[in-house]
């Protein structure tokens, strides 16, 4: 071979090698950092699709690469439309976008996303999407928020957070009038209060309330989340710490102190260790705490509301509250029920929310059918109001500028499967004949939708692709419903 070709060959090869080592480092690193990345190109395929992704929407990158956005996602209109089709288009990025978003399991996720035209020799071939997740994030910027306030504000009358008034709090049925009647009139008693209530029933609402119209109204309102923050570093929090404590540690005031004339908020007690617990039950009893490294006692005056979406007594028995400390928080109790235990409120707390949305959205909907009542009455809303206020933003994104009613069509897929996937109600004493209707509509709606799903696996012979063609739904929401409903395909 003439030399001068080989040398060229080996150099081509040696420059080939540099770009695949150069390519897998680029995806080395876009797998290990810690927002989501996805790249569409310009016939709106995903073509990367990094770690964090997968992790996130609990999608497999294999089934998700080659694909549109419209066929794997759960709520693809706004980004296929609005976002990377648009970049397409125009040119334009669009950065640190507040943006919330259902996963495909139902969770709602806030975010923060960038997207971004990648150009190649002048033409847009690709959009690229970079998302941070705000959920976890959110507990920790809201107790650093609470410190630096702390620093700059030290002498205002302020309501730190404490946005909610009793008299915002929705519901019509006698048990929740009841509630907030009697947290208006224990409002202005010094006593610790116990918020006892699942996940979501406005916990933190009612303390807010409490807050506002209570004596310590005019200092700060301090939650801390003790499920969201690990032990060692929630007790220098609570407590504060003083330079030379550890490695690292300075002087400042923990939480206690800076709920000074104010509330402060133990939120999912629960989760507390034992050990912590007896730390606080100490801080209470003294009413003064000691800073980590430190002896000095320093008196504290603030109201200490805490709350549990656990049974106290259940937690005391099970040893996961101690039971001097529940004798010392439980002064006063407030007992919220769930919604499925109060489905009159349903209805009024759907048009605040559709209310709010409308504002937020800029929408026009002034009005609920009597189906889609009737449909939310069915559901036992194991995440309550929450879940409600969430199933009702997720339907608002798909409604159009024209529309006045929301409708059963406006609410987003998941909501169906939820209703069949929802077998958990045995627990729900109150309402057993609710109960008992909703779980034969389940198991029949169940196993009418296995036999539809089976025999079109049958005649399509097992080809996932046609099947989900013929059945209506995208290939990921086959596999989904494959898994959840037990069925194998041969
Ligand atoms: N009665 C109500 N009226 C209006 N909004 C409500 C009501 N109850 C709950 N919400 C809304 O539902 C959401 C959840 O409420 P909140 O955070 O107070 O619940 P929680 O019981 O503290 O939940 P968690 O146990 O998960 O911390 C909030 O957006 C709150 O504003």
């Amino acid at each position: 071979m003439d030399k001068k070709v080989y040398f060229k060959i080996e150099e081509l090869q040696k420059e080939n090698e540099n770009l695949k080592k150069e390519n897998e480092l680029l995806r080395t690193v876009i797998d290990s950092v810690h927002e989501s990345v996805y790249v569409v190109n310009e016939i709106d395929e995903i073509i990367l699709y990094n770690t964090e992704s997968e992790k996130m929407e609990g999608l497999d990158r294999k089934d998700i690469l080659g694909k549109k956005e419209e066929d794997v996602f759960a709520q693809p209109y706004y980004f296929s439309e609005e976002v990377t089709k648009k970049i397409l288009k125009t040119g334009k990025p669009l950065i640190e976008q507040p943006y919330w978003y259902n996963l495909n399991c139902g969770r709602k996720t806030n975010m923060i996303f960038s997207a971004y035209p990648f150009y190649y020799k002048g033409q847009i071939i690709a959009v690229y999407v970079i998302f941070r997740n705000m959920n976890q994030m959110s507990d920790f910027i809201a107790i650093t928020l609470e410190m630096h306030k702390k620093f700059i504000k030290q002498e205002t009358n302020h309501h730190d957070g404490a946005m909610f008034l009793l008299d915002d709090i929705i519901g019509i049925t006698s048990k929740m009038k009841k509630i907030t009647t009697e947290a208006r009139r224990i409002a202005f008693r010094k006593s610790p209060v116990l918020i006892v209530g699942e996940t979501g029933t406005g916990k933190e609402l009612f303390a807010q309330g409490i807050h506002n119209a209570s004596l310590y109204s005019k200092g700060p309102f301090i939650p801390v989340n003790c499920a969201a923050i690990p032990d060692t570093l929630l007790e220098s929090l609570l407590f504060g710490t003083v330079k030379g404590a550890f490695t690292g540690a300075i002087d400042t005031p923990g939480l206690f102190e800076q709920a000074e004339d104010g509330t402060i908020f133990l939120d999912e007690i629960n989760s507390m260790s034992f050990s912590l617990q007896a730390k606080l039950l100490r801080v209470l009893q003294d009413k003064s705490v000691r800073r980590l490294g430190s002896k000095v006692q320093i008196p504290l005056n603030c109201r200490v509301i805490s709350a549990t979406n656990m049974d106290p007594i259940e937690a005391v028995k099970k040893q996961v509250i101690r039971s001097d400390l529940y004798f010392r928080l439980a002064t006063i109790t407030l007992n919220i029920p769930p919604l499925r235990e109060r489905k009159e409120d349903i209805e009024v707390l759907a048009r605040h929310f559709i209310r709010k949305c409308n504002t937020e959205f800029g929408l026009f909907i002034n009005d609920i059918s009597e189906e889609l009542i009737n449909f939310f009455e069915r559901y036992d809303w194991p995440g309550n109001v929450r879940e409600l206020e969430n199933f009702i933003e997720g339907a608002m994104n798909f409604v159009l500028n024209k529309d006045k009613i929301l409708k059963l069509h406006h609410l987003p897929e998941y909501f169906g499967e939820r209703l069949f996937l929802l077998k958990d109600t045995q627990n729900h004493k109150d309402s057993q004949s609710t109960v008992i209707d909703n779980r034969t509509l389940q198991s029949a709606l169940l196993e009418t939708e296995k036999s539809i799903i089976e025999s079109t696996l049958m005649r399509n012979k097992g080809n996932i692709s046609r099947s989900a063609q013929v059945l209506g739904i995208s290939r990921q929401n086959l596999h989904y419903k494959l898994k959840a409903l037990g069925i194998t395909n041969k």
